[in-house]
């Protein structure tokens, strides 16, 4: 089988809480694969973005271990992991984020040539994403002049500016209406496909759940397999 893109290991977060400690995290693994659309499941509070926090090098854990295309990050310099975050994680957010003062295509091509890529290529590979997005009309428009619907395939046509390896999405459709939210996740799961990027995506919304190739859930500070519950036969 191949190497993970992403392994964490007995990963431990807890939080000062009330006078107390809430742990969160107690001894928690994951493992993706390359190509692998997973989801991630679990009531309120259950420590979904704990997990991708700490999964993206957003945040360091109390204790663990995560490793980026076999290479343990937690370890490394805040510079290294900034720059291997840089390089090989996209993150979408329940709510977009982008740079209100620019247009779709300069929010998606900004990140690039803050990499390095020169404007023409970058605006050319932004227009590129945008396009699979649905989005070629609005490559001018800024973000007051989209949809809620539009701004989220922006910001996630922009966390794929940088050619990541693996896209981590915490509710990304969770600010949306049911059709949009829909209609976005299917562009996000096409596009994700065909640039073959790696997708861990938090959600609340169960009528995702068919899209991913796996659904993981929170259960107790571990991450478990999510099993569909059991309805009981009628009669
Ligand atoms: N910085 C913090 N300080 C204190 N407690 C925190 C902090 N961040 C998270 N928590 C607590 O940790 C628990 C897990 O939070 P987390 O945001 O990871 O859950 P979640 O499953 O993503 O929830 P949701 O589905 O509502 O987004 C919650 O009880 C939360 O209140």
């Amino acid at each position: 089988m191949a190497r993970p893109i992403l392994s964490v290991r007995n990963l431990h977060r807890s939080y000062p809480s009330g006078g107390g400690i809430l742990t969160v995290m107690a001894g928690a693994d994951i493992d993706i694969y390359p190509g692998e659309m997973v989801g991630l499941v679990g009531p309120s509070g259950s420590g979904k973005s704990t997990l991708l926090h700490a999964a993206g090098l957003l945040e360091k854990p109390n204790a663990g271990e995560v490793y980026i295309n076999g290479r343990e990050c937690l370890k490394l310099s805040d510079d290294i992991r900034t720059r291997i975050r840089r390089e090989s994680i996209g993150v979408v957010y329940q709510f977009h984020h982008l740079q209100k003062e620019f247009t779709a295509l300069e929010n998606v091509a900004i990140p690039q040539m803050i990499a390095g890529v020169s404007a023409k290529v970058a605006e050319a590979e932004a227009a590129r994403l945008l396009s699979n997005m649905g989005l070629a009309e609005r490559l001018t428009h800024r973000p007051s002049q989209m949809s809620g619907g539009e701004q989220q395939r922006v910001a996630i046509a922009r966390a794929l500016a940088n050619k990541p390896q693996l896209l981590l999405g915490d509710e990304p459709t969770g600010n949306l209406d049911p059709a949009t939210s829909d209609v976005v996740f299917r562009s996000l799961f096409d596009l994700t496909r065909s640039e073959g990027v790696s997708t861990l995506i938090a959600t609340h919304n169960m009528n995702l759940i068919p899209f991913f190739d796996r659904v993981l859930t929170v259960r107790d500070g571990l991450v478990v397999p999510w099993t569909p519950p059991v309805i009981p036969a009628l009669g």
